[in-house]
């Protein structure tokens, strides 16, 4: 499923209409009546229904649901909040159509008469602005907006909640607070941004009649259940420890052992063939007693920490994960220095690899096998040099010019972790829940990572089944045996078979 921005969205329709030959009035019939169909199925026959309408085309969809829904026998009038020499085009043809088959419309922006027609109303159908609403709500509409949400009724946007900016970027904004989407298309960027979800509510996407060939030029999507399955590599009877992989994971500390032990855990979890674990002789017998599917490499250590003076056997491993419970004491800098520079299969650097490595991004820059990195928004403000606010209001397109810069794989984790890859491609991960909102997820995800990037031809391919398998296992231990309160990071671990047996045809 694609995401797009609204001059991506633009784009199509354009497309759609100039090089395919498709009328926009039939564009604009298809989304209200597909949009009526979804209301329909969420709606009693008895509800009072209103359509608010705006001047733009999202008021042109409200006049096709309210002709159609009229039609079928429901209650709906109509509130067009904006002057009638507004409506314009199409949205003018249906708002006429409408009249013709008898509906009612009443024009008013003032907010005592509309809350008094809220409060005659069960359902909103919210149609006031789509995605082209530009900068801050004028009035009366941002009164508007906000009279619909102090009433209890329940409200379903066309396309967008009203006000609600389509791309990423916006700091401020005033919006309708939908209980429920209906999206036409492909779901917008702020479908996916943790501070915009939540005005979406549920939501869903309806097929208007775009071609397959408008979206040739799209580059974000998510990552669905569909494409996981596809892309997990099948396991042959046959098949040897030495066939899936054989990974080093360095990190952990004397006051830190635990982290690179849930890294250890996850990654012989996730299918790793062999994996081998690089710290501190004080953490050894921690990790040793905790995983002991892995073997050890003890490490030379200053104070308790893996020291940064000495040569570590890469070239033995097909994928190195480094950075968990490393600590961030300056004589372990070098560790991680080293490994940008001579480490050539793929290095996933997480948690204190990244903090250590924050100065010296360019040395991704010589890399000749590829470089993960998979920070969380604090880690990614830290690598970019903005506060966590920024990124987290346009997480798309930091990691996208880091990607590009560094010519790294970035997971940005998060409410929707977004995997980028070197050529600007992203996908979201929309499994997980808020019980991975702990100490020790990051730590679990890695070593997923490191197992999936070792059975994967395609890195993507594997970071994207790597969150995906994260997400899911909560979401399937959440969902059984655990809550969002009390799951924790080892759950998680032991929650990577459950995601598998779902998904094998096997079983
Ligand atoms: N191909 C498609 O995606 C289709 C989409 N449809 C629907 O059309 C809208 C987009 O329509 P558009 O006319 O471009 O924009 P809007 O309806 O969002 O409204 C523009 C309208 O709003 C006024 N306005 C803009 N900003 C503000 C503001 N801050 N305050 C107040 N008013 C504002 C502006 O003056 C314009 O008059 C899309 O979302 C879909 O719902 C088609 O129906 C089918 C094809
Ligand atoms: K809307």
């Amino acid at each position: 499923m694609y995401i797009v921005t609204a001059n991506e969205m633009y784009g199509i329709d354009r497309y759609t209409t100039e090089e395919i030959g498709m009328d926009g009035k039939m564009l604009m019939e298809n989304a209200g009546r597909a949009i009526s169909e979804r209301i329909e199925s969420n709606i009693k026959n008895t509800d009072v229904i209103t359509v608010f309408a705006g001047s733009g085309n999202n008021g042109g969809d409200g006049y096709v649901i309210a002709r159609t829904l009229l039609n079928r026998g429901y209650q709906i009038t109509v509130i067009q909040v904006v002057p009638d020499e507004k409506i314009t085009g199409d949205a003018r043809y249906y708002k006429n159509l409408f009249i013709n088959c008898g509906g009612s419309i009443s024009i008013t922006g003032d907010p005592v008469e509309i809350d008094e027609a809220l409060n005659q109303t069960d359902i909103v159908i919210d149609a006031i602005l789509g995605i082209g609403v530009k900068g801050e709500l004028r009035e009366p509409i941002k009164t508007i907006v906000d009279t619909i949400n102090d009433s209890p009724v329940r409200v379903i946007s066309a396309d967008i909640p009203s006000g609600l900016p389509a791309d990423e970027g916006a700091a401020a904004f005033d919006s309708v607070q939908a209980d429920y989407t209906i999206i036409v298309g492909y779901p917008k960027m702020s479908t996916f941004l943790q501070h915009t979800a939540p005005f979406y509510g549920e939501w869903e996407t309806v097929d208007i009649g775009f071609p397959e060939s408008a979206q040739t030029s799209l580059t974000r999507s998510v990552w669905t259940d569909r494409q996981f399955k596809n892309k997990m590599p099948d396991r042959k009877k046959d098949s040897h420890k030495g066939d899936h992989g054989r990974g080093l994971i360095i990190g952990g500390s004397e006051e830190m052992p635990g982290s690179i032990v849930m890294t250890v855990r996850a990654a012989l979890r996730a299918g790793a063939g062999l994996v081998t674990a690089g710290s501190v002789k004080q953490a050894i017998p921690v990790i040793a007693s905790q995983c002991i599917e892995a073997t050890n490499l003890k490490l030379k250590e200053f104070d308790g920490v893996i020291s940064g003076d000495q040569s570590i056997p890469y070239q033995n491993y097909d994928a190195i994960a480094l950075g968990m419970g490393l600590g961030r004491h300056e004589s372990t800098r070098s560790i991680v220095i080293n490994a940008v520079r001579q480490v050539d299969g793929p290095l996933i650097l997480d948690a204190d690899g990244l903090y250590h490595i924050q100065h010296d991004l360019e040395l991704f820059k010589g890399r000749t096998a590829p470089a993960v990195i998979t920070p969380h928004p604090g880690e990614m403000a830290m690598l970019t040099g903005v506060s966590v606010q920024e990124i987290l209001r346009e997480p798309f397109a930091y990691s996208i010019e880091f990607a590009r810069m560094y010519q790294a794989f970035v997971v940005l984790k998060g409410s929707f972790t977004i995997v980028t890859a070197p050529n600007g491609h992203q996908s979201v991960n929309t499994t997980g829940n808020q019980g991975l909102a702990k100490g020790g997820s990051g730590d679990v995800l890695t070593g997923i990572i490191l197992a999936m990037t070792m059975q994967h031809e395609d890195l993507f391919d594997a970071l994207r089944n790597a969150c995906f398998v994260h997400g899911k296992a909560a979401d399937l231990l959440v969902s059984n045996s655990h809550s969002v309160y009390d799951l924790m990071a080892t759950d998680v671990v032991e929650g990577i078979g459950k995601v598998y047996r779902t998904f094998s045809a096997e079983t």
